[in-house]
């Protein structure tokens, strides 16, 4: 009740702002954790300091642009990249999974369910500019893209690493990753939670190009040209041919989903790992 409340506001607090910076003359629409550039190919910002993390919130402004942009037929692909230096995105917010009650893990599931879901089966082009570190969840959302463009500095890592955090990536996410880099990488990546140098991506087919960092944004915006010289109704018939089987999946199974994360997240032994691994990003400062 309260989350559909917030999204009715910040719906209407987005619309209001769309008019307001179309009045400037600058075609782009804001909430506080998400923003949205309209002129040329579509460019969707993240900017949730410090690490982009995925909190409550920042998922509901996130799938509340996206709506807003599916539904703008002249939009016909967006460019998903980051305002935080050297951070695409720390993925899921540990804080909405760790010490909370079985209600709000519920709610936070099915918030990264639908954004999941939204983007992974979104008919408009999707292309990352990977400028910065892209763990877990930021790996997911890089994923769902048609194309990665990564930046070729190695302080920058990405991949699926939750099994080093003690906990597991669900099934979807594992569905996602055997689709994009095969079974047996898949395989290995998952159990040991590989965190890819940018190279390493590129050779094991996580990113699909690596460039200068200077030139993340050019090279995404070069490669959204190519992708939108294809006629969209037969490239949106392919991407859903390749993608639906995967999308349904979760979709027939997406309330056990809720409930096996729900109870997977509450157990003592997975919240102790979760203190644990908060702890060590605090003393990586001390
Ligand atoms: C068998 C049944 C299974 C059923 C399903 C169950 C499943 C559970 C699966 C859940 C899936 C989860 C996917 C995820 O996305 S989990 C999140 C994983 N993310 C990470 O591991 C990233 C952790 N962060 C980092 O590695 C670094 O912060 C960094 C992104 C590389 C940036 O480094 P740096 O610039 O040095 O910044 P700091 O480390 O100092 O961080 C600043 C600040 O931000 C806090 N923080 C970092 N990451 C997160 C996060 N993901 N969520 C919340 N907060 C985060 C960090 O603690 C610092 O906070 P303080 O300033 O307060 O100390």
């Amino acid at each position: 009740m309260a989350l559909a409340a917030a999204r009715r506001l910040l719906l209407h607090a987005g619309s209001r702002l769309g008019r307001r910076e179309a009045v400037d003359g600058a075609r782009r629409f804001a909430n506080k954790r998400v923003l949205v550039e309209t002129e040329g190919p579509a460019v969707m910002k993240l900017r949730n300091p410090p690490v982009n993390s995925l909190s409550l919130e920042c998922l509901t402004e996130f799938t509340i642009s996206l709506e807003k942009l599916e539904n703008d037929k002249s939009i016909r692909g967006v460019i998903l990249t980051s305002e935080c230096p050297g951070i695409f995105s720390a993925g899921l917010d540990l804080l909405e999974m760790y010490g909370r009650n079985p209600a709000h893990y519920a709610e936070y599931w099915k918030n990264v369910q639908e954004l999941w879901l939204r983007l992974y089966t979104s008919n408009m082009i999707l292309v990352s500019a990977i400028n910065g570190a892209s763990p877990a969840g930021g790996c997911l959302l890089a994923l769902c893209c048609d194309y990665r463009v990564m930046a070729d500095n190695p302080k920058y890592t990405i991949g699926l690493n939750e099994s080093l955090l003690g906990i597991v990536a669900p099934f979807w996410f594992k569905d996602m990753y055997v689709n994009t880099i095969g079974h047996r990488e898949a395989e290995r990546a998952l159990q040991l939670g590989t965190l890819f140098s940018p190279a390493e991506a590129l050779k094991v087919g996580v990113v699909d190009e690596v460039v200068p960092e200077d030139q993340v944004h050019s090279k995404a915006r070069s490669v959204m040209t190519k992708w939108l010289a294809i006629p969209d109704h037969s490239r949106q018939l392919t991407k859903n041919m390749m993608r639906k089987a995967t999308a349904d999946n979760l979709i027939k199974q997406r309330e056990a989903d809720i409930q096996n994360f729900t109870s997977f997240i509450s157990k003592d032994s997975i919240q102790k790992s979760l203190h644990m691994y908060l702890e060590k990003l605090k003393q990586k400062k001390g």
